[in-house]
């Protein structure tokens, strides 16, 4: 399956250096994972955080989507992550802080891997339509915390101060067909929070949420999946727009709301997407 067709509801942050969650990952119900490589691995431990990574990932993970993420190329870290992340078994390779597409020239130059970025800093906002038009990259992951502190901006509910780079990196990725996974709800106690950041964030064209307690993922898949009533609406308007096209008509009513071939597009990609989560329980 190409990876951008898969479901990305929960994408779940487990630090390259810790094993027992390395372990208990493996039967958590969730869609993707980033090993970090980068921010939860502490430098002293960064060298034997890609050795325990590489064991861990050469057994299996089920059906979800293996993300490593490396440390930057202007750190210490960077090439050598970059170079062992290549030779691991995971499905694609993410680079912190991008802000421009020559980072990831140099991470293409080193892996045949699919690249993903993390968008992060102001910087990265404002070259994000073209950061998504790289050629080998398929997915963008937001940086909340670190875009926050670039910002200078306090954490609000409302998202207020993420606002403006949020939308333009889901315009940018829509643009060119890349999946986009939403920044992550640091208070991993506040279900209550988390879900209203999870409703904004599909609100807003998200594909779905990274996490970094596996108490997190029941929400986002929730949040992230079509519902029963969407489903069902969805076939209705399908069937609805059929019997009108053999009528000869362009457009059909459903619920006193007008449906037209874009609506049964998008009523084709929801039951699509119900189709693929459901193919990754089986
Ligand atoms: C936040 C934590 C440090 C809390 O850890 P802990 O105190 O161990 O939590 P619990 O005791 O409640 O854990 C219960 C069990 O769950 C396992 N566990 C915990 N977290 C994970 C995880 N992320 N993946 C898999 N399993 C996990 C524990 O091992 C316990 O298991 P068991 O003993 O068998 O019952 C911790 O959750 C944590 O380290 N989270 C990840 C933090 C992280 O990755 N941060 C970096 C990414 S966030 C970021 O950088 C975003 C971005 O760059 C930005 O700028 O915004
Ligand atoms: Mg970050």
């Amino acid at each position: 399956m190409d990876l951008r067709a898969r479901p990305y509801r929960s994408v779940l942050y487990i630090p390259g250096s810790k094993e027992r969650a390395l372990e208990k990952a493996r039967a958590l119900p969730i869609d993707a994972i980033i090993f970090d490589l980068e921010d939860a691995v502490a430098p002293g431990e960064k060298t034997a955080a890609r050795e325990t990574l590489a064991e861990a990932l050469s057994r299996p993970y089920g059906n979800r989507t293996r993300i490593v993420r490396i440390n930057g190329f202007d750190t210490e870290w960077g090439e050598a992550d970059a170079r062992a992340a290549a030779a691991m078994d995971c499905d694609a390779i993410l680079l912190p802080k991008v802000e421009t597409t020559a980072q990831l020239d140099v991470l293409a130059a080193l892996t045949d891997k699919p690249l993903w970025a993390m968008m992060e800093t102001p910087m990265g906002m404002m070259n994000a339509g073209q950061i998504a038009a790289h050629p080998r990259l398929q997915g963008m992951v937001m940086g909340t915390n670190d875009l926050a502190k670039d910002l200078n901006s306090r954490f609000r509910a409302d998202r207020l101060p993420m606002l403006t780079g949020l939308g333009l990196c889901v315009l940018a990725a829509k643009a060119h067909g890349v999946t986009i996974v939403d920044g992550v709800y640091n208070a991993f106690k506040d279900d209550e929070g988390l879900q209203a950041e999870c409703v904004q964030g599909r609100d807003l064209g998200m594909d779905g949420k990274t996490l970094i307690h596996p108490a997190q993922v029941e929400i986002a898949n929730a949040a992230f999946a079509p519902g029963t009533d969407e489903i069902d609406l969805a076939r209705r308007q399908i069937d609805a727009f059929e019997e009108a096209a053999k009528a000869g008509q362009g457009v059909a009513v459903v619920d006193g709301k007008i449906v037209e071939n874009l609506h049964v597009e998008t009523a084709r990609k929801m039951l699509a997407k119900a189709e693929a989560i459901a193919a990754l329980a089986e």
